[in-house]
């Protein structure tokens, strides 16, 4: 483990629950005596101060990376030079740039890059992805997430140098990602609108960010982000496809209410409160995702797969974060570049109109408050509408 801060005690709560096949060994922190207390904590047998010697002791096979964003090049670095397989935390980098150098050195090097995109790994989001992808909900038009929490727990993600950019790189990457799986990995993003702004805190960067990411199939994603939401942290998800909708809420008021005069301490990642009406989470570590998202990355090791979330997605991203910031700028539609892409080549995925007989469309089918049934068609040739009444 590299970094023992919050995602890291995450990552080691998650490694090492209940009947963990998997080990967690050693530590790598800048002060010595925090290696020393997460070792403690986890009873691992090394820590140092040095990320080297971590990252190369002969016990170690896989390395996981909870480091600042502005760290991960460097990280990931490191696990090239001794071979030994990584597991970033998101983002994967503060930029397109710096994603794709990482994911060339992984390659290069010949070692598993494992993206950890924890949220789409949590167990309503598998589910539903499952039903998206056995046709549930037909072909996905519009797939909308939202992360908003009243701002993030350490100093440096406040510092633009560090973070690489305020909500939308920290938060954003996760909903592009949620949304771009429901769409479909294999097509391609185009382009984004963005709104950004910094409503509330005095940073460089944004605080409250919203985009457009529109696909070759001509599916939206859509994402909203803040780090000035007061109440607690909401991730919500929509997908709205041509046969059905999901409604995703992952966190926030899930259905576990509690009231406290206040007399306990930690509630929730984020609550705001810990007294009053209060809304906990069952099994934060899985419903989290991060149980299910180590399972895939071992088991993609072992097996010598990829897991479902791999550098090139961090990638992939990064690229899309890109042109949302130079569209914030701009306030105009801009290109996702992309360098290899390796999806769908096709810009022509057919149309969705629904053929009704050989000469007309169906718009819609109706059923009336009295009972009368209807149905709504189009002319292919001459584009009249008409209604047609039906038993
Ligand atoms: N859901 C998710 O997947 C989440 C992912 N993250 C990601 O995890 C990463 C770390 O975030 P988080 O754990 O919350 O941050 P923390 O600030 O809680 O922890 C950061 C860790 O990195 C160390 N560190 C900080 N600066 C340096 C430096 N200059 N050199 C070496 N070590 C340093 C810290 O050491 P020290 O304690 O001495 O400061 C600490 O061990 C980020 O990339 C973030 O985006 C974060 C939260 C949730
Ligand atoms: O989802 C998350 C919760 O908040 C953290 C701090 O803003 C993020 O880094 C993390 O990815």
């Amino acid at each position: 483990m590299l970094g023992s801060g919050f995602i890291a005690r995450f990552y080691a709560d998650s490694l090492q629950a209940q009947r963990a096949k998997d080990s967690l060994i050693s530590v790598y922190s800048r002060n010595i005596d925090k290696a020393k207390k997460f070792a403690d904590d986890y009873h691992l047998g090394f820590y140092s101060d040095d990320m080297d010697t971590v990252v190369s002791r002969p016990d170690v096979d896989a390395v996981v990376i909870s480091l600042p964003n502005n760290l991960h090049e460097a990280a990931v670095a490191a696990c090239a030079r001794a071979k030994r397989h990584v597991l970033c935390t998101k983002p994967l980098g503060r930029n397109a740039a710096e994603a794709k150098r990482m994911l060339d050195m992984v390659e290069e090097a010949g070692i598993m890059g494992g993206y950890l995109e924890d949220l789409c790994y949590t167990p309503k989001f598998l589910k539903s992805l499952k039903a998206v992808q056995d046709g549930n909900i037909g072909k996905v038009l519009w797939a909308k997430s939202r992360e908003a929490h009243p701002g993030p727990h350490s100093d440096w993600f406040w510092d633009h140098e560090q973070s690489g950019g305020g909500c939308m790189v920290d938060l954003g990457c996760h909903c592009i990602e949620i949304s771009r799986g429901f769409i479909g990995k294999n097509i391609r993003p185009v382009e984004v609108m963005c709104w950004a702004a910094t409503q509330v805190h005095p940073i460089k960067a944004e605080d409250g960010a919203i985009g457009l990411v529109k696909y070759a199939n001509g599916a939206i994603g859509q994402f909203e982000v803040s780090w000035c939401f007061r109440g607690g942290m909401d991730l919500r998800d929509e997908v709205m496809g041509t046969e059905g909708t999901i409604w995703l809420n992952n966190f926030l008021r899930t259905g576990f209410e509690m009231f406290s005069t206040g007399k306990g301490g930690y509630v929730a990642e984020k609550a705001e409160s810990s007294s009053g009406w209060l809304f906990p989470v069952g099994d934060e570590v899985h419903e989290l995702g991060y149980t299910n998202m180590f399972t895939d990355m071992f088991n993609a090791i072992e097996n010598k797969t990829e897991p479902l979330e791999t550098f090139y997605d961090g990638y992939i991203v990064n690229a899309i974060i890109d042109a949302c910031y130079l569209s914030a700028k701009t306030g105009k539609w801009e290109p996702v570049q992309i360098e290899g892409w390796r999806g769908d080549q096709t810009d022509d995925y057919g149309s969705n109109f629904i053929s009704y007989d050989d000469e007309h469309y169906l718009i819609k089918k109706e059923i009336l408050p009295n009972g009368d049934r209807k149905l709504i068609l189009k002319h292919k040739v001459t584009g009249e509408v008409v209604a047609l009444d039906v038993e």
